[in-house]
């Protein structure tokens, strides 16, 4: 009998490189929000491949930055936990990403192996080429054991992350009750739903400055109502959220209902209501409130 492997697998990279795009690809579900704005995944979020043989414990994480506000570290935190329990990192790096040298040093002091995801070839210029791109990261990471060139978003070549994945797992139990799919509760998911639409819906200002949080979720047989506060840091910001009459505000719900009918599978009743919590992204109070602090 072959014996059962287990690890974790973090993908990292800087903000937009498309590392939320792919989790959801390597996990065959929707669990990580994609959105074309940077800094839209704030959270680690897990994601779990079980099969008889083996639980590969994918993890999605904020993109790599220097931070600037209170927020930002506890990101930078869920990054730097996750660099260190990995059995594997996947590097992603976009097409056109420039580095900086901080990164290179933090990727470059990581123990387990890496592997660089080359991503979003899809956008590289007739006369560009993949190989010396792939070269040039090599040069500037020094422990890339393989690299992979891929299009997360064409689906292109993301089946050759499997088997190398399968083939640094460690001889080790399951971590996780094995038909789990996520560590995260549905009760994130919906949260992380309405953060999407808010993301997709309006323009630099109100996206980084709001924060969703579910304070009822209740399933019944037929219906899930769900019950969701949006804070936002000032009182201006309230009014740009909800719209005139309301109307910006009635889109976002409608379209996250929308959603999470498909990723629930059920019908959902939403109500959205929307609150200052002043300037919460530099309050490690509030932070530790929304979740982003133990
Ligand atoms: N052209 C192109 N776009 C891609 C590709 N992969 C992802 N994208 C797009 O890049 C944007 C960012 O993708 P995400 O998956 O949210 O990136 P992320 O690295 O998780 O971003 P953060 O949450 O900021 O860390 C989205 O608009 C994606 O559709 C790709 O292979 N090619």
């Amino acid at each position: 009998m072959t014996e059962f492997k287990a690890g974790f697998v973090s993908i990292i990279g800087k903000p937009n490189a498309g590392k939320s795009t792919l989790m959801n690809l390597l996990v065959g579900e929707q669990l990580s929000i994609v959105t074309p704005k940077a800094q839209t995944t704030r959270h680690r979020i897990m994601g779990m491949i079980n099969t008889p043989e083996m639980q590969i414990v994918y993890s999605d994480t904020p993109g790599m930055l220097e931070p600037k506000y209170a927020l930002h570290e506890a990101m930078m935190n869920f990054v730097k936990v996750s660099l260190e329990d990995a059995d594997l990192v996947l590097l992603v790096i976009a097409w056109d990403d420039t580095i900086e040298e901080y990164m290179i040093d933090r990727i470059n002091r990581v123990k387990c192996p890496v592997v660089l995801i080359l991503n979003k070839i899809d956008l590289a210029k007739k006369e560009e080429s993949v190989e010396e791109k792939i070269n040039f990261w090599k040069t500037k990471f020094t422990n890339i054991q393989q690299a992979i060139p891929v299009s997360a978003a064409k689906k292109k070549n993301v089946d050759k992350i499997l088997p190398v994945v399968q083939s640094v797992l460690p001889v080790h139990p399951p971590y996780f009750p094995q038909d789990d799919l996520t560590d995260r509760s549905e009760r994130f998911f919906a949260a992380e739903i309405i953060r999407e639409k808010i993301f997709y819906n309006y323009g630099q200002e109100i996206p980084y400055s709001a924060e969703v949080v579910i304070e009822s979720f209740k399933e019944a047989e037929d219906i899930i109502r769900v019950r969701a506060q949006i804070y936002v840091e000032r009182d201006s910001q309230k009014g740009i959220l909800i719209g005139k009459a309301g109307s910006s505000l009635k889109k976002v719900g409608i379209e996250a209902r929308q959603d999470m009918e498909s990723f629930f599978k059920k019908k959902i009743h939403l109500e959205t209501h929307v609150k200052v919590a002043d300037n919460w992204r530099k309050e490690r109070f509030k932070l530790k409130q929304f979740g982003y602090l133990e």
